[in-house]
């Protein structure tokens, strides 16, 4: 799929681009060939003014004679208009194997709602183009774009539609709202690139009302509806109908205001708002250093390879512990990491039971290099190794993970470790995922940072910046406070690299302990 990273939607700019090519030429000839018509209508009008042409004249005669029993002809049976549309058409079936699946569209559509719901983002913003938060009191601005992407009436009816499919009625109703009013401002300007329509809008939107309870909103749309397609039976019906059910209890609309329409809830979350939180904090950093702990400071490891070069060390959270290793990479390094990646990327899987397998709460591509493939990968071993004093060479630790997210793409909170014995981590038998080095390899303009539910703290995207952790604890078990996530991106391409160390390689470097608080 596309949507699922932002480096396979770069290449549908260049899709886009063959396509706009092929449309620029159809419109330069089509120009030509309406300008040719309108020169030879022109000349036929001229002879018909003042009465038509004087039939006495022999060579205006003659030249009559002659339209009429050829040029016609061939101005309307001309092969131009078809042979100019063939040309865009061939031009358009030479891409069409590689453009966007209706899935991606709908996956880019559920990552505008995700980055809705996550960040709290107004819907009529959003579908202006403006990232602000939508809150009772005030709107407050998060980003302020270098050019608006104003969504049209169509792009926000699809959106509808597709919380609609999905019964989420929380989401299709501003989503149709916004579309509704789009149409009603253009009605009767024709857009051929459009799929809906006012009526259709109105229609889904009124069936959400009525699904959502609010029946006179349902009966207010479907009449309107009505104005401009009288001879729909189903609406008809469906008035009627409403009308029936606020005649036998007048309160309908009343009792479901109370109810509010819940956000569909998402049972394998539950700790979402502890994590929207986090997100939307988009990356604190603690303000105040007055725990001796929490500190910065440059460090050697008391490892010769550090030496000379100390690692910009900030301990961001004690329990657990998380530290960040500032310019742990060089811009060529990073990439290099990327590029090598690159053609490799694929849809991220997850653990699910003893098989791995997609899922929506994870939404990026990530590949997989190995240390063969390029010596920048085989030094970032040796150096993850020196700065952690583990071994962070295969098979102790797995190969470099490589990950790129895309729209609205997030990793929802997870253990890196495995939870239960049939995980497919076990394959390689070198036990559990005992810490995490994760790189981060891009900024990002908004969003994406890394939460920490339980720590309460989220890490800011800081590109070369390595985030360090143990998953378990020196008896072996998992530590539940690393549960973490990767926020939803709202602008930018997030580019992480994983390296997960083993159990098994480590019994010197970390010795084990039997206090479950170690
Ligand atoms: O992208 C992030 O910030 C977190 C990624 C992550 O947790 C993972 O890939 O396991
Ligand atoms: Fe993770």
């Amino acid at each position: 799929d596309m949507y699922s990273s932002m480096a396979s939607i770069q290449q549908a700019v260049g899709m886009e681009g063959a396509l706009l090519q092929h449309l620029g030429q159809y419109l330069q000839q089509e120009t030509q060939r309406l300008s040719d018509l309108r020169r030879f209508y022109e000349k036929v009008q001229a002879s018909h003014q003042a009465g038509g042409p004087p039939v006495q004249d022999p060579i205006l005669a003659y030249t009559l004679l002659k339209r009429l029993q050829s040029e016609w002809m061939n101005v309307v049976h001309s092969s131009e208009a078809n042979e100019n549309i063939q040309a865009l058409k061939e031009g358009y079936e030479k891409v069409k194997q590689d453009l966007p699946a209706p899935e991606d569209v709908e996956g880019a559509a559920k990552a505008l709602m995700r980055l809705q719901d996550v960040y709290s983002l107004n819907v009529n913003g959003l579908a202006r183009g403006m990232f602000q938060r939508s809150s009772s009191s005030d709107t407050k601005l998060l980003y302020n774009p270098p050019h608006l992407s104003i969504m049209s009436a169509d792009d926000c009816f699809h959106i509808g539609k597709v919380a609609y499919d999905m019964e989420d009625y929380y989401h299709s109703i501003p989503w149709l709202e916004e579309a509704v009013s789009r149409f009603r401002g253009s009605y009767g300007n024709w857009r051929t690139e459009d799929e809906g329509s006012l009526e259709e809008a109105l229609d889904y939107l009124a069936f959400s009302y009525y699904k959502a309870g609010n029946i006179s909103h349902a009966l207010d749309l479907s009449r309107e509806c009505l104005l401009y397609d009288p001879d729909n039976g189903r609406l008809a019906r469906n008035i009627a109908k409403y009308e029936q059910i606020l005649y036998e209890s007048p309160t309908a609309d009343a009792d479901a205001e109370e109810m509010k329409l819940q956000r569909p809830n998402v049972t394998h979350l539950k700790t979402r708002d502890l994590y929207e939180g986090l997100c939307q904090t988009l990356g604190s950093q603690p303000t105040s250093y007055e725990d001796p702990h929490m500190s910065c400071m440059y460090d050697t490891n008391s490892h010769p390879y550090l030496l000379l070069q100390p690692m910009k060390k900030e301990i961001v959270s004690l329990r657990p512990q998380v530290v960040l290793y500032h310019d742990f990479v060089s811009d060529l390094e990073a990439e290099k990491i990327k590029e090598l990646a690159s053609p490799w990327l694929h849809r991220s899987v997850v653990a699910s039971g003893e098989k791995q397998a997609e899922a929506e709460y994870r939404i990026s591509k990530s590949a997989w290099l190995k240390d063969t493939i390029h010596p920048f990968v085989q030094n970032l071993d040796t150096r993850i190794s020196a700065v952690t004093g583990l071994n962070a060479h295969p098979p102790y630790a797995e190969y470099l993970q490589v990950v790129n997210y895309g729209i609205g793409g997030h990793y929802e909170p997870h253990f890196d470790h495995a939870t239960s014995r049939k995980s497919p981590l076990y394959r390689t038998n070198t036990g559990n995922r005992l810490a995490t080095f994760m790189i981060y390899l891009s900024h990002v303009d908004l969003g994406g940072s890394t939460a920490f539910v339980f720590a309460n703290f989220s890490s800011p995207v800081v590109k070369n910046a390595a985030v360090f952790w143990w998953n378990l604890h020196r008896n072996g078990l998992g530590d539940e406070d690393t549960l973490h996530a990767g926020c939803p991106v709202i602008i930018g391409s997030k580019w992480v690299a994983n390296k997960w160390i083993h159990e098994f390689g480590q019994e010197f470097h970390r010795p084990c302990g039997r206090s479950p608080e170690d």
